[in-house]
C-alpha cells in the first residue's frame, strides 16, 4: 500500500470516529505513521468483509464481540464445518488501535450509544439523569472499545457458579480455559504455569508506560498493610500493576486476537455491516435453522444445519431471543410477539458493576497524563516508531488494588472493592472528552473540575464488585431496530450503597499516605451539586455523592443466566444451550449467573473457549475431537499467521 494510501485510510478512520476537531493531534500521528508505512510493517491484516454467503452453514455466529470472534476462530478449526460470522459493525481504526484514545470512541460510529431509563437512584450528575452504556459497533464488539483491563475474577466467583447448579463451571474447570488463549509477555508471570502460559491467541501485557505516580500508589497500598500479588493468581487481595490485551503498544481486540491470524481459512465466512433482527424458530418442532438479517439495506435469510449461536452480548442477545419469540411470555404478549417459548428469565437478572467518578487528588508535581501536555510530536513519532510512550497509556489506568471493606469478609479473599488507579481523571482533558464519554452535565462539570481543568492529579475509582441490586432489559417495541428499555436499578439494594461508601472512604485514604503525600496530595474535596446541604465526610454526604457521578464500567451481564433446568429463571443449561429451543446457544456475558471479581472481558473469552469446546464436544465424534486438539496450522494459515504469530502454529491450542 502506498505511504498516501496509508495516510488517507488513517485521516479516514479519524473521521470516522469522531471529527478530526477532537482530535487535534491526530494528524501528527497519522503522517508519522504513514512515513514509517505503519499498516505495511504490521503482519496482522484484517479478515475479509465477504460479499457472497452461501444460503446455510453449519453454525451461525451472531455478534463478533469478546465471545463471537473466539467462536468464530475455534468452531472453524473443524475443516468440515462452514461457519458464518454475522455482525453489525464494520471494521476496527487506526485510532481505536490507540490505548490512550479510548474515550474517543464513546459516542462515535463503533458505539451503539445505549442510554438507560432515568432512574432517581444513581447518575444524577448525568444528562437527563441517564447513565450511558457505551458498547462496542464494530468487529471485535466492546473489545475494541474497553480499557483493555486482564482481570479474571475470582476464584470463588466460579465455584459459586458451580454450586448453583451448573457442572463443569467450578474455577478448576475453567482455569484452563483462560490459560488457552493467553499469550502472557510479562517473563515473570508466565514462570507461573499453574496460571499463566504464552503462546495463546491473546496478548497479554504490562503496560508500556508508566508514570511515577503507579510506583507510588503500589508503594501506598503496602504502607496500607496490603500484599503486592498476581491478581489473576494465586491470592486476589492486594495490589497490583494492571495487565491490558495490549500487543506491542496498541490495543489487543479479540478481533485481531483470534480473527485475523485465520483470516484465510476458507470455512470461515465474516459479513459485516449485517444486523441481525430475528432467530428463525420452528414452532412446531422448536428448533432453531436460521436467521434473518438486514445487510446493505435488504432483509436476508440464511440458513443454519447445525446450530445458531447468540453472541451479540448482554443487550442484544436477550433483545433478539425476545424478538424471536423466546422470553416472559406475558411481555411478549404486551409487545405483541408470538410466544415460541416461555423463559421468564430474559432480560432480568442484569448486573454491572459500577464505580465513583470524582475521587481525584491534586499533585504539585507535573508527572501526571494531562492531555494537552502529551499532544505533541514526540509521543506521536514514539508511538509509531518504537510502540511505547504516553499513547499507550490505557487512560492513565496503572495500578489496581482489590480491597475489603467492613461488609466482606476479609479471610475469605474475596474482595469486595476494586480500585482503579489512574494517573490522571476526569478534568485532564480540560473538559472534553472524559466529560462527554460519561454524560455529565456542563452544570455538574463546571461546578466540580473547571478549577482544576488540566492539572496534575490521580485518581481513584472505587468499583463494587458484586452488586445486589439487579436491572432488567425488556423490549420497546418489535421493531428490532429500536433500542430495548434498559433499567439499571443501580443503588436500589441499600447494602450496594453501604459498599460503595466504604470504597470511597477507602479510596479517599489512599491520598492520606505518605507514598501520595511526597506528591503533595490532597483530596479534591469540592461540594457536589445535590449534595452541598449534608456535612462533607459523613456518610449521609456520601451516599449522596456516590448517586450523582455513578460511573458504569460498562459491565452489564447476566441477563441470559446459566442454570439447572429447577431454576425457573434460568435461560441456558450449563452446555449454554437454549432451555426449551433446539439448535440454539447464547454465549456471551448474558450467560454469567453472577457477574465476576473483577472486570468482565477476560471472563467472556473463557466462555467462549469452554463452549467452543462444548459445541465440539456435542457434535464431533470422539476420535476427531483428539485429533483436532493437537492440530497444525494449514498452509494458508501460515502464510495469514505471518512471521509474528508463527509460533501459533507449532503449539497445542
Ligand atoms: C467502554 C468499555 C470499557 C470496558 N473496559 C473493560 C476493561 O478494561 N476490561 C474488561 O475486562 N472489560 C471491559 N469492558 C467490558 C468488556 O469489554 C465486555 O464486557 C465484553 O467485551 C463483552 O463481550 P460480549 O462478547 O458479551 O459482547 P460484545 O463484545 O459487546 O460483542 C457483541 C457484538 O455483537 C454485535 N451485535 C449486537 N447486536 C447485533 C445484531 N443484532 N446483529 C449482529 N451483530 C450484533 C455487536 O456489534 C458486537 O460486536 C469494557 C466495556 C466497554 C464498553
Amino acid at each position: 500500500m502506498a505511504i498516501s494510501t496509508v495516510a488517507a485510510t488513517a485521516i479516514k478512520s479519524a473521521l470516522a470516529i469522531g471529527g478530526l476537531h477532537t482530535l487535534t493531534f491526530i494528524p501528527i500521528m497519522l503522517a508519522a505513521m504513514a512515513y514509517f508505512n505503519y499498516e505495511l510493517l504490521d503482519p496482522e491484516q484484517r479478515p475479509f468483509n465477504q460479499k457472497y454467503l452461501r444460503e446455510t452453514y453449519d453454525f451461525i455466529v451472531v455478534g463478533g464481540g469478546s465471545a463471537g470472534s473466539v467462536l468464530a476462530n475455534r468452531l472453524s478449526e473443524v475443516e468440515g464445518w462452514n461457519v458464518l460470522l454475522l455482525e453489525a459493525g464494520g471494521h476496527e481504526t487506526d485510532i481505536s488501535d490507540v490505548p490512550l484514545l479510548s474515550l474517543y470512541l464513546h459516542k462515535s460510529k463503533l458505539d451503539w450509544k445505549y442510554r438507560t431509563q432515568p432512574q432517581d437512584t444513581a447518575c444524577q450528575a448525568m444528562i437527563d439523569k441517564r447513565c450511558s452504556w457505551t458498547k462496542g459497533k464494530v468487529l471485535g464488539g466492546s473489545s475494541v472499545l474497553n480499557t483493555m483491563l486482564y482481570i479474571r475474577g475470582n476464584k470463588r466467583d466460579f465455584d459459586q457458579w458451580e454450586s448453583f447448579g451448573n457442572p463443569g463451571w467450578g474455577y478448576e474447570d475453567v482455569l484452563p480455559y483462560f490459560k488457552k488463549s493467553e499469550d502472557q509477555r510479562n517473563p515473570y508471570l508466565a514462570k507461573d504455569t499453574k496460571y499463566h502460559q504464552t503462546g495463546g491467541y491473546l496478548t497479554v501485557q504490562d503496560s508500556p508506560y508508566n508514570t511515577p505516580i503507579g510506583a507510588a500508589l503500589l508503594q501506598a497500598g503496602e504502607e496500607m498493610g496490603y500484599d503486592f500479588i498476581d491478581v489473576n493468581g494465586a491470592q486476589q487481595t492486594g495490589y497490583a500493576w494492571y495487565q491490558f490485551t495490549i500487543r506491542r503498544g496498541t490495543r489487543c481486540s479479540t478481533a485481531k486476537a483470534f480473527l485475523r491470524p485465520v483470516r484465510l481459512r476458507q470455512n470461515l465466512h465474516i459479513a459485516l455491516f449485517s444486523h441481525v433482527t430475528k432467530v428463525l424458530i420452528d414452532k412446531d418442532t422448536k428448533r432453531a435453522y436460521g436467521v434473518e438479517f438486514l445487510r446493505d439495506g435488504t432483509q436476508q435469510v440464511v440458513y443454519a444445519k447445525r446450530e445458531v449461536i447468540l453472541a451479540a452480548g448482554a443487550i442484544a442477545s436477550p433483545q433478539l431471543l425476545m424478538l424471536s419469540g423466546v422470553g416472559p411470555e406475558q411481555h411478549l404478549k404486551e409487545v405483541g410477539i408470538d410466544v415460541i417459548h416461555d423463559s421468564p428469565g430474559v432480560g432480568r437478572n442484569l448486573q454491572d458493576h459500577i464505580a465513583v467518578g470524582g475521587i481525584i487528588f491534586r499533585i504539585d508535581y507535573p508527572v501526571s497524563l494531562v492531555m494537552n501536555r502529551l499532544v505533541n510530536i514526540n509521543s506521536a513519532l514514539r508511538y509509531a516508531i518504537t510502540e511505547d510512550g504516553p499513547l499507550t497509556s490505557s487512560i492513565g489506568l496503572e495500578v489496581v488494588a482489590f480491597i475489603n471493606t467492613k461488609y466482606a469478609n476479609a479471610t475469605d479473599d474475596w474482595p469486595d472493592i476494586e480500585f482503579m488507579m489512574t494517573s490522571c481523571s476526569t478534568p485532564s482533558d480540560g473538559g472534553t472528552q472524559v466529560k462527554k464519554a460519561h454524560g455529565l452535565t456542563d452544570e455538574f462539570y463546571n461546578e466540580v473540575f473547571q478549577e482544576v481543568n488540566n492539572k496534575d492529579v490521580f485518581g481513584i475509582f472505587p468499583m463494587m464488585l458484586r452488586p445486589k441490586s439487579r436491572g432488567f432489559i425488556k423490549l420497546r417495541s418489535t421493531n428490532p431496530l429500536d433500542y430495548p428499555i434498559m433499567v439499571h436499578n443501580y443503588l436500589t439494594h441499600p447494602d450496594d450503597v453501604g459498599v460503595l461508601r466504604e470504597g470511597v472512604k477507602a479510596a479517599v485514604a489512599v491520598g492520606e499516605t505518605t507514598a501520595m503525600k511526597r506528591f503533595g496530595s490532597r483530596f479534591h474535596a469540592k461540594p457536589v451539586p445535590n449534595c452541598k446541604h449534608l456535612p462533607p465526610y459523613t456518610d449521609e454526604y456520601w451516599d449522596c455523592f456516590i448517586r450523582q457521578y455513578t460511573m458504569t464500567i460498562y459491565h452489564v451481564s447476566c441477563t441470559a443466566k446459566m442454570g439447572p433446568s429447577s431454576d425457573p429463571m434460568a435461560v441456558v443449561d450449563p452446555r449454554l444451550k437454549v432451555y426449551g429451543i433446539e439448535g440454539l446457544r447464547v454465549i456471551d456475558a448474558s450467560i454469567m449467573p453472577t457477574i465476576t471479581n473483577g472486570n468482565i472481558n477476560a471472563p467472556v473469552i473463557m466462555i467462549a473457549e469452554k463452549g467452543a469446546d462444548m459445541i465440539k464436544e456435542d457434535w464431533l465424534p470422539k476420535s476427531k475431537k483428539r485429533r483436532r486438539r493437537s492440530i497444525r496450522c494449514s498452509r494458508l494459515e501460515k502464510i495469514s499467521l505471518g512471521r509474528h504469530n508463527s509460533k501459533l502454529c507449532s503449539i497445542k491450542r
